[in-house]
């Protein structure tokens, strides 16, 4: 009789996706901290509630490098607001391979900043602030050069959440999938309404990426509002 191949708990974690070779290759300087943040993550993430059982064993693909990849649209000292982090993606992942770069992780839940600010002083990050509120109630206060967001609104509604927190002639470099292009034709009233420019798709990592991460840009007018 053929024997039963053993079964996992639908919430156990899976084993962590081995470093690719590319991480090295590619983002060397930042390495110890994202071998770090990946076995941090593996650790601490599911008790957390920041990723799901089975993503650890896509991790570095699906998620590490995904993020890194969004550093090419960004200039190297650059302040960036990462609405949404949560996990840390894209803005923990960023901070690591930007040093130069100073980073704003606006998040709401309570739980969350506490890994993003626990996390930070882990990885010895000097460029990282953490702070607790939803994007829409700190415009006010927060004027950067850049805003990134993964996986936190349809672009329609992220929009105005996000182009508030950007100086005159700022960027907006929203990760998004296959829809980008649908997620703009919806967000048209909100592209008019924050009078966006130069919005486009970017695919990012085409050819050493397994799947190329896509980003929306778009700028607000240089001119004061
Ligand atoms: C699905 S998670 C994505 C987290 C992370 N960006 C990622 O890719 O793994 C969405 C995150 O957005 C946060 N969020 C929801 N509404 C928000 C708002 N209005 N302003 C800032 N963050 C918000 C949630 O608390 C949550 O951590």
């Amino acid at each position: 009789m053929a024997e039963e191949s053993p079964r996992r708990p639908a919430n156990a974690v899976g084993p962590l996706e081995p470093e690719p070779a590319v991480v090295r290759e590619r983002f060397g300087a930042a390495r110890d901290r994202l071998v770090r943040l990946a076995e941090d993550l593996h650790e601490h993430g599911e008790r957390l509630g920041l990723l799901g059982p089975r993503e650890y064993e896509r991790l570095w693909t699906r998620h590490l490098l995904n993020c890194a990849v969004v550093s090419e649209a960004i200039a190297p000292d650059a302040r960036v607001a990462d609405v949404g982090s949560g996990a840390g993606l894209p803005g923990l992942v960023l901070a690591c391979v930007m040093p130069r770069a100073e980073f704003t992780l606006i998040e709401p839940m309570e739980r969350r900043c506490a890994w993003l600010e626990d996390e930070s002083a882990r990885l010895g990050l000097d460029n990282v602030r953490v702070v607790r509120a939803r994007a829409q109630d700190v415009a006010d206060e927060i004027l950067v050069d850049v805003v990134t967001a993964r996986a936190v609104s349809a672009l329609k509604t992220l929009i105005g959440w996000t182009a508030p927190l950007l100086r005159p002639g700022g960027e907006l470099v929203l990760m998004k999938g296959r829809s980008a292009e649908r997620e703009i034709e919806a967000a048209a009233k909100a592209i008019r309404r924050h009078r966006l420019q130069d919005v486009r798709v970017r695919r990012l990592g085409e050819g050493w990426l397994a799947e190329p991460t896509t980003v929306v840009t778009a700028r607000v007018p240089a001119e004061e509002r």
